[in-house]
């Protein structure tokens, strides 16, 4: 059942749901025929007298999304604690790794084996346009965004360099650029485009809530595809100039914060602009706020494409069991996005670094993740989370190369309390 809700939901199809007595086969077959999706049997109960008679239920891509979310299962605790059990035999002071250990014991509970292996990692890039531009709250027009994702396919962008060093393939996806865009052979895009950019919601929303459903469906269902390539670890990037206002706007209404709380300068912006964006911000809040019933809504309101397809990625990583590394800023706020849409996805997710923008380590917070590298940075396009890949590798060698206590003949070393430090810096 999960798996037809899901297809359907990658496909675009519309899905139906028959009750009926038993499964009735020349009624499935009649409307595949006409382009849907058989999702399920529901046995009515009444036993079978063979009775054509049958009920249909036309899903939509929102019904099929709840589907699928609902079935988000826990970490495995069985992996997750002979993961612990490999770090206690390592030869070194217990825990010493601190958060590095703890997301190898995490990855182990979501991949359900101890046996941790990210060797085959990618970089997923949403790439999209934002109407709220127009309302001079960047200091650069929304031209880059095209000219930066044209770039990415090239292997030109300061995430597709790190990723060289760092060995990870880089996938930049169009869901919204506001031009149609040529791809390059290095890394071909991926083509999802739902929009040539969003509107501006200074004067109206920024979407349709069927637009954002269709860009998280995008999300999801690209995660699922670098599952089927056998990619073991997803980073999280995203290019669009304006996104820094519309995750501002976002987190704000999420965490019911005062926008300039949660508002910084983005891609560099002058003082003015600074005051203009956060005007602009909390006249949004108030206007749509109380319409806003969840984060979908709050997307479709004021959000990006980018935004809604990494809120997809997120969820896809918890449904395809991937572990998925939180960026930056807008990267955080698709991850709080997808959090609340379903909160079992959080276990899925790793933070790795803290955005330089103001709301970067609350939202961190917020979700109770703990980043192991805060350097200030804040260029977006999953620089932070590449970044962050080489000291997982290190953390791995450690975790299965290191002698054990046993082959070094000491006597496991016990320490004492506190046992656990709760993290770094
Ligand atoms: O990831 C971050 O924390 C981050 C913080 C500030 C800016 N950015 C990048 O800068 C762009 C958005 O900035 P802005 O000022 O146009 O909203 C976008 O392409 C992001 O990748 C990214
Ligand atoms: C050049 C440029 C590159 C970027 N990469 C992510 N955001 C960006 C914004 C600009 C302006």
């Amino acid at each position: 059942m999960e798996f037809a809700e899901l297809q359907a939901l990658r496909e675009g199809k519309k899905t139906i749901r028959l009750d009926v007595y038993e499964k009735n086969e020349p009624a499935v077959r009649l409307y595949e025929r006409q382009g849907y999706r058989y999702v399920a049997t529901v046995d009515l109960g009444l036993g079978s007298w063979g009775l054509p008679w049958f009920k249909l239920y036309e899903r939509t891509a929102e019904e099929c999304l709840n589907g699928v979310l609902s079935r988000i299962s826990p970490l495995s605790s069985d992996a997750m604690e002979l993961a612990s059990l490999t770090w206690s035999h390592v030869a070194k002071p217990l825990y010493s790794l601190g958060i590095l250990e703890e997301d190898v014991i995490k990855i182990a509970g979501i991949s359900e084996t101890q046996h941790v292996d990210i060797g085959k990692r990618a970089l997923i890039i949403m790439c999209s346009d934002n109407g709220i531009v127009e309302e001079g709250v960047t200091q650069t027009g929304q031209e880059v965004t095209a000219v930066v994702t044209e770039n990415m396919t090239d292997g030109n962008s300061s995430v597709c360099l790190m990723a060289d060093r760092a060995g990870v393939d880089v996938f930049p996806v169009d869901i919204g650029v506001s031009r149609d865009l040529r791809s390059g052979a290095r890394n071909p895009l991926i083509r999802k485009k739902l929009a040539y950019g969003t509107k501006n919601f200074h004067k109206e929303p920024a979407m349709t809530r069927e637009t954002a459903v269709a860009a998280i469906a995008a999300g999801i269902s690209v995660a699922g595809e670098l599952k089927e390539k056998g990619y073991r670890l997803i980073a999280t990037g995203e290019m669009g100039i304006g996104n820094t206002t519309t995750s501002s706007a976002v987190a704000a209404m999420l965490l019911d914060r005062d926008p300039a709380e949660m508002t910084g300068r983005g891609a560099g912006l002058s003082d003015e602009g600074l005051m203009k964006k956060v005007s602009v911000i909390r006249e949004a809040v108030k206007r749509y706020g109380p319409e806003c019933r969840d984060a979908i809504d709050v997307i479709a309101h004021v959000g990006g494409l980018d935004l809604a397809g990494l809120t997809g990625v997120f969820l896809g990583g918890a449904v395809y069991r991937i572990p998925v590394l939180i960026d930056g800023f807008i990267s955080g706020t698709a991850a709080l996005a997808a959090a609340k849409l379903a909160p079992a996805a959080r276990d899925y997710m790793l933070a790795t670094h803290v955005s330089a923008e103001p709301a970067g380590r609350l939202l961190l917070d917020e979700l109770g993740l703990k980043p192991f590298v805060a350097a200030g940075m804040c260029l977006g396009e999953g620089t932070g989370a590449v970044a962050s890949i080489p000291l997982l590798d290190m953390a791995l060698e450690v975790y299965t190369k290191m002698s054990t206590f046993q082959d070094i003949q000491i006597e496991e070393y016990k320490p004492l309390a506190p046992q656990k430090n709760s993290g770094t810096q």
